[in-house]
Parts: C-alpha cells; sequence; structure tokens
C-alpha cells in the first residue's frame, strides 16, 4: 500500500472513530437534541404559512376588482400569527438543545477532572497539558456548536426548503419547476468544495492540535528560555507549526474559494431572479399564474441556496465535532492508577517497605528504579544520597504513589500503598517545587485539611516559621498567592511545610533542597523541616552529605539500585560514600545536583 492511500485510510479511520464517539458522547441528552429537532422541523413547516398569507394578500390586492379589506386583513393577521409562531417554537428548539450542551459541557468537565485526579502525576508533561487546555476549551466549545445549534438549525435548514418547495409545487408545478431549477449547479459547486473535506477536516485538526501544544510548551517554558535568552530557539517550534497550519490551511481553501465565489457569480441572486422572475413573466402572461404566485416562489427559490450552504456548514461541523469527540473521550478514558483501596482503615503502624521495586518512566528504556528493597522504620529518618539521576526522586515520589511501579510493591504498615484509602492523609511530602495554587495563603495551608480552623491554621504556620511574615502581608492570611504576592522561594516554601505540618501526615517526603532554595531563610527552613519531621517515618531526598549526618538511616543510591545502607558512621568507610562527601568538598554544597 503507498503511503498516501495508508494516510487516507488512516483518516477515514478517525472519522468514523470520531463519528462513533460523538454519537456515544451525545447520548445522554438523545432526547433533548430529537425533541429539539422535532421543534425546529415544526417551525420549519409553519415557515410555508407567511408565503400562503402573502399570496393571497397579494391576489387580493394586485388583481383587478375590488379589494376584499376582510380577507386582506384575516391574512395579515395569519401571516403575523403564523411568523410569531414559529420564532417561538424555534427560540424554545434552540432553548431545549442549549439546556443539553450544558448539560454535556458539565459532564465531559467532570469526567475529565474526575479521571484527571486519578491518572499518574507522571502524565502530566506540558505535552498533556495542552491536550487538557485544547480539550476544555476548543473542544468543549466545538461540540457546544453542534449540540446546541446544529439540531435546530441543520433541521430547519433541510425541512424548511422542502415545505416550500412542497408549496411551490402546489401553487403551480411549473413555477415549482422554476423554483428549483438552479439546484443542481448549486448541489455541483458544493460537491467540488466538498471533496476530500472529511479528510482535510482530520488533517486540519491534527496541525491545529500541534500549535496548540508547541504554544503550551512555549508558555510554560517562558521564564527559563528568557532567563537564557534563547526565545528565539523556543519559539521556533511554535513559529514552525503556525508556519506549517497556515501553509496546510490556505492551499487548501484558496481554490475553494474561488469554486464558490464562481459559483457565487454566477448561481447567485441575478440568476436566480432571472430564471424564476423571467419565467414568472410567461407563466403570468400565459395566464396560468398569477403576478403574487411568481412572487412568492421567486421568494422561496432565493432561500434554497442559503438551506445548502447550512447544511453544507452542519456537516463540516459533525466532522470537526468528530475529531473534538475523539480527543475528549481519549482524555476521559486515561489509564487511571488502579483503585484497589479495600483497606478503609488503612495502616496501623507506619513501617514503610520498598518491596524489590523497579520503574521505568514512560517511553525510556533504562530503569530510574531498579530492585529496591528498604524499609524506613517509623519514627525514623532515612535520607536518599546519590549522583544526580540516581533515582532518589523517583522512589520518594513513587512512595507518595505519583506513579505506580513497573514491578515489586511499596507497603505503609503492612498495607500495600495501591490499597490504602486517602492515602494524601497518611503520606506528605515537601517537594522542591511548593506546589503553591492562586488561592488565599490560607486556603494553600488548608489544602489537604479544608475543615482546619483558623487558629489550627495559624499554629501550623507558627511551627513553619512563617506566620509573622503571613501577617505582615497587606491582606494576611487572605493574600491570594501568586505574581506580587510579595512572597519569596523560601517563604513558598515555608507556607508548604505549614500545609504538612497541618496534614499532620504519619509519613513524610521531604526534598532536602528546599533548605537551599533560599540561603537567608536556610535556617527557619531547616527548623521548620526539623518540627515537622518529629515522630514520623520520615524520607529525604538529600543533596548534600552533610545535611543529613544526623539521621537515622543513609541509602546511596547509583543508577537506580541501592549501593549501600547504614548509619554515617556504618557508612564512613564506604568508597562511594567517601566519593559522594569528597565531591560535595570539591563542588561546594549541592554539588550532586
Ligand atoms: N519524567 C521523566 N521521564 C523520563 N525519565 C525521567 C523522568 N524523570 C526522571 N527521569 C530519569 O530517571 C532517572 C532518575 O531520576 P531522578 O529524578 O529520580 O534522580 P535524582 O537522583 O532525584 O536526580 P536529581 O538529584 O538530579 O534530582 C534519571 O535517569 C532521569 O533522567
Amino acid at each position: 500500500m503507498t503511503e498516501a492511500s495508508s494516510e487516507v485510510d488512516d483518516h477515514k479511520r478517525q472519522q468514523k472513530a470520531g463519528a462513533r464517539a460523538l454519537s456515544r458522547l451525545l447520548e445522554p441528552v438523545s432526547t433533548a437534541l430529537a425533541v429539539g429537532r422535532v421543534l425546529s422541523a415544526v417551525s420549519a413547516v409553519l415557515a410555508v404559512v407567511p408565503y400562503i398569507a402573502l399570496v393571497h394578500i397579494g391576489d387580493a390586492l394586485i388583481t383587478g376588482g375590488g379589494i376584499d379589506d376582510d380577507a386582506v386583513g384575516r391574512w395579515l393577521a395569519i401571516l403575523l400569527a403564523t411568523f410569531g409562531a414559529r420564532l417561538f417554537i424555534y427560540f424554545i428548539a434552540l432553548f431545549v438543545t442549549h439546556l443539553a450542551d450544558i448539560k454535556v459541557g458539565h459532564l465531559i468537565r467532570e469526567q475529565i477532572v474526575d479521571r484527571l485526579a486519578r491518572v499518574p502525576l507522571t502524565w502530566f508533561t506540558s505535552t498533556n497539558s495542552g491536550r487538557v487546555r485544547k480539550a476544555l476549551q476548543d473542544d468543549i466549545g466545538t461540540v457546544h456548536q453542534l449540540i446546541a445549534h446544529q439540531p435546530v438549525e441543520g433541521t430547519s435548514a433541510i425541512v424548511m426548503p422542502l415545505a416550500l418547495m412542497v408549496y411551490a409545487f402546489v401553487v403551480d408545478w411549473r413555477l415549482g419547476l422554476l423554483s428549483i431549477a438552479t439546484i443542481p449547479l448549486y448541489i455541483a459547486a458544493m460537491a467540488a468544495t466538498m471533496r476530500g473535506m472529511g479528510e482535510m477536516t482530520v488533517k486540519m485538526d491534527h496541525r491545529l492540535s500541534a500549535v496548540s501544544a508547541r504554544m503550551v510548551e512555549f508558555v510554560t517554558g517562558i521564564a527559563v528560555v528568557k532567563a537564557f535568552g534563547r526565545v528565539g530557539r523556543a519559539h521556533h517550534n511554535y513559529q514552525h507549526a503556525a508556519d506549517d497550519f497556515y501553509e496546510f490551511y490556505a492551499d487548501w481553501v484558496k481554490p475553494l474559494v474561488k469554486v464558490s465565489a464562481l459559483g457565487m457569480s454566477i448561481l447567485a441572486i441575478p440568476l436566480l431572479l432571472l430564471i424564476n422572475i423571467g419565467g414568472g413573466a410567461a407563466l403570468v402572461h400565459a395566464g396560468v399564474v398569477s403576478p403574487a404566485d411568481v412572487l412568492a416562489t421567486a421568494l422561496i427559490a432565493l432561500l434554497i441556496p442559503y438551506s445548502l450552504e447550512t447544511v453544507m456548514s452542519s456537516t463540516w461541523s459533525r466532522q470537526i465535532a468528530g475529531a473534538s469527540a475523539l480527543r475528549l473521550q481519549d482524555l476521559i478514558e486515561t489509564p487511571a492508577l488502579p483503585d484497589d483501596a479495600a483497606n478503609p482503615t488503612g495502616p496501623e503502624s507506619f513501617d514503610v517497605e520498598f518491596d524489590h521495586v523497579s520503574y521505568t518512566y514512560p517511553g525510556a528504556d533504562v530503569r530510574a528504579v531498579d530492585d529496591v528493597s528498604l524499609t524506613l522504620r517509623q519514627g525514623t529518618v532515612t535520607a536518599l544520597i546519590g549522583a544526580s539521576g540516581s533515582g532518589k526522586s523517583t522512589i520518594a515520589t513513587l512512595l507518595a504513589r505519583f506513579d505506580d511501579p513497573s514491578s515489586g510493591a511499596i507497603r505503609i504498615g503492612g498495607v500495600p500503598v495501591t490499597e490504602i484509602d486517602d492515602l494524601y492523609d497518611k503520606v506528605g511530602f515537601v517537594l522542591q517545587d511548593p506546589q503553591l495554587l492562586s488561592i488565599s495563603i490560607r486556603d494553600n495551608i488548608a489544602l489537604g485539611r479544608p475543615d482546619a480552623t483558623r487558629e489550627q491554621i495559624r499554629h501550623a504556620a507558627r511551627s513553619a516559621q512563617i506566620l509573622d511574615e503571613i501577617d505582615a502581608l497587606p491582606d494576611g492570611f487572605d493574600t491570594v498567592y501568586g505574581a506580587g504576592t510579595g512572597l519569596s522561594g523560601g517563604q513558598a516554601q515555608r507556607v508548604a511545610i505549614a500545609r504538612a505540618l497541618l496534614v499532620d501526615a504519619p509519613v513524610l517526603i521531604l526534598d532536602e533542597a528546599t533548605a537551599l532554595a533560599d540561603p537567608e531563610a536556610q535556617h527557619e527552613i531547616q527548623q521548620a523541616l526539623s518540627a515537622l519531621a518529629v515522630g514520623r517515618t520520615v524520607l529525604v531526598i538529600a543533596h548534600r552529605p552533610e545535611a543529613i549526618m544526623g539521621v537515622d538511616q543513609i541509602v546511596i543510591l547509583d543508577a537506580g539500585r541501592v549501593d549501600a545502607v547504614g548509619t554515617h558512621d556504618e557508612l564512613s568507610t564506604h568508597p562511594a560514600y567517601a566519593r559522594l562527601w569528597s565531591d560535595s568538598l570539591t563542588t561546594g554544597s549541592g554539588g550532586h545536583r
């Protein structure tokens, strides 16, 4: 099979999958959409009545003899009443479909949020963040068009011209023929425009997704990029994706615009009027129809192209919505961490055991953690130490279940972490990035315990050595964290420590680099961390050997494997430990990062 034909097959498959995803997405509102369609059809049929009234009024006014005031008044009343009723029913149809759209949007958001709360944290790369942004903003918007507008506008665009054409034939079959005379030309122009539309839509969608993903990558990394003066290079990927989209779109659309411009100039109003009024005049002359009949059927003919265009754009919006539905469905079905919390009471003791744990990052070839077995006794502090990339952070975050090990098990008090309900009540962590949200400092501290009292929150802030600094902020604990909050990196770290203190988890993961973040506040942070460690099972990700001298157990890691375990004294003769010390002395503190 050639590459081109396999690409076409691929696009066809995607289109079909999109159509399936779409019908699954629309299933919960299928009744509402059917109601919207029926109401729209009723309103479209009612559209015929004003034309009938117009013919009667026209006949009464144009044909000679005395004007029948009663008849004109009656038909005028019918015209206004049916016109009003038609608009009202159309409005109700749109109202029903908009309610359905709100329901679907809500369901999708709920499902995505529910699923994203359960996927491994390693999933949240910048590419996937781009996918989430596109899904929540663009794709739900595209689906809106399809649910809230297409059933009503699409049905009306089909039923109304059909009903009007039937009426035109009822008035006079020759006028009926005149009113549909230009339809074959329109259909030919439409067929030319729509050729390969499905595949091109899929291709367009891929390119738009690429632009979206590159944009998120660019914006996410902007601080680093600017700091290193590499804006041009990082911008390049985004620029390239945007140019690629532009070229594709221009190549596709330019010829279509020509076809449609040609179609409009040949087929548009002058031609329609020429055929309908010209042909109609001949029929009036022959005495078979009245001028009012001709006027009404000419007006009907003018509506037909508009309806065909609506049908065409409905078809297109269905294709685009198919791709969107597929992306939304993919996101909703992102593999989540298995939830087998069968032990609601949780562990009763808090020894932590790594039992032959191995882990490979998605897409990586080598194991980041390789057959690690360790025991962390309750109430003791264990430090992980090793060169950069030796697997310290990975081991620590596996305990917090950012992802599950590829093999082996991690247990707390003998219970596998996969079976522990509310794991984050048991395992707290303060990592390098304090992960504060753009909410008040109070809510940031109370994130893991939303029911905490003001006094408990203040107490946690006091223990984390940050209380006075928060009180000194203009809005105190109500200050919303973000740009311009006036919190330094070290202060943000201590807010994160206060948060962990408030959760009061018996197992704690600490990144010792937090103490390096802000040299001026180093002493305060160390004190806050020490307060946090008391009485818990603590795992410290250590970056400097001298910072972990007092701990109960030191684990030396090398390329994901445990090289040695012991206290500072026990390890003092171990060559790897000695090497880490000497490296640290030659490169200064934090030499292993
Ligand atoms: N998200 C990721 N995807 C793929 N590989 C990763 C990812 N994060 C880390 N790794 C790889 O896993 C290995 C262990 O990394 P890890 O961050 O656990 O080491 P570390 O000892 O904590 O390093 P550092 O001291 O620099 O933080 C490294 O080879 C690293 O390149």
